[in-house]
């Protein structure tokens, strides 16, 4: 079935963790977006399993797009083999590139920076922001620490049950991408006036 949406954001790791089942899962997705023609757009390093995600992409013909901030180049190693890259002048501006270019996000494995970029984009769904699908591929159940912690703060009554369903998890890349054939494409102004509020 041909996807309906133009492009996906993934967050993911720097590192490549410590099970290769999250080297086979970024390999999954990447190849798995662009067979169903899914703009992939990542934070373009070359490092961890970003540059996994991004290779497979590219190699399965897909068309990504690395947005990285300059300070970062040389750290997450830019990805010169990417279809575009764009170098921006701060982790807020890249933030905001990736959000206004994406119908939906995939998290997958990864660390600090995966999971402040899931809060980022999650928070800002629930403050109406937006309402593009956020999906966890809990890979090996790599998500449940942070998945814990969302419900605990429900549990807490500092987060709604209503906020906690803003947030699917799904088990694997092929779910993931089920899932993405019936997410409907965004409208790209509303993304763009969304993003002059943050
Ligand atoms: N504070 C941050 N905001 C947004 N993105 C960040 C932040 N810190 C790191 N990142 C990026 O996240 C990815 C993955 O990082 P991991 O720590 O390996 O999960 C990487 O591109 C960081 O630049």
């Amino acid at each position: 079935m041909p996807a309906r949406i133009n492009a996906a954001a993934v967050f993911c790791g720097s590192r490549f963790g410590n099970l290769p089942a999250y080297k086979e899962a970024a390999e999954a997705v990447g190849a798995g977006l662009a067979q169903a023609g899914i703009h992939l757009v990542y934070g373009g390093g070359y490092v961890g399993l970003m540059g996994v995600v991004a290779d497979s992409a590219i190699q399965a013909g897909g068309r990504v797009t690395g947005i990285i901030p300059e300070f970062l180049e040389a750290r997450e190693v830019m990805h010169r083999g990417v279809t575009e890259l764009v170098v921006t002048d701060s982790m807020h501006t890249r933030k905001q590139k990736m959000f206004a270019l994406a119908d939906a996000f995939l998290i997958l494995p990864g660390g600090f920076g995966t999971f402040d970029e899931l809060m980022e984009i999650l928070t800002w769904k629930q403050l109406q922001l937006h309402a593009k699908p956020i999906l966890i591929v809990n890979t090996a159940n790599w998500a449940q620490g942070v998945l814990a912690m969302l419900n605990e703060a429900v549990s807490q009554g500092f987060a709604s049950p209503e906020a906690r369903g803003l947030l699917e998890v799904v088990p694997d890349a092929a779910a993931a991408l089920q899932r993405l054939e019936l997410v409907p494409r965004s409208d790209s102004r509303e993304a763009l006036e969304a993003t002059s509020r943050m």
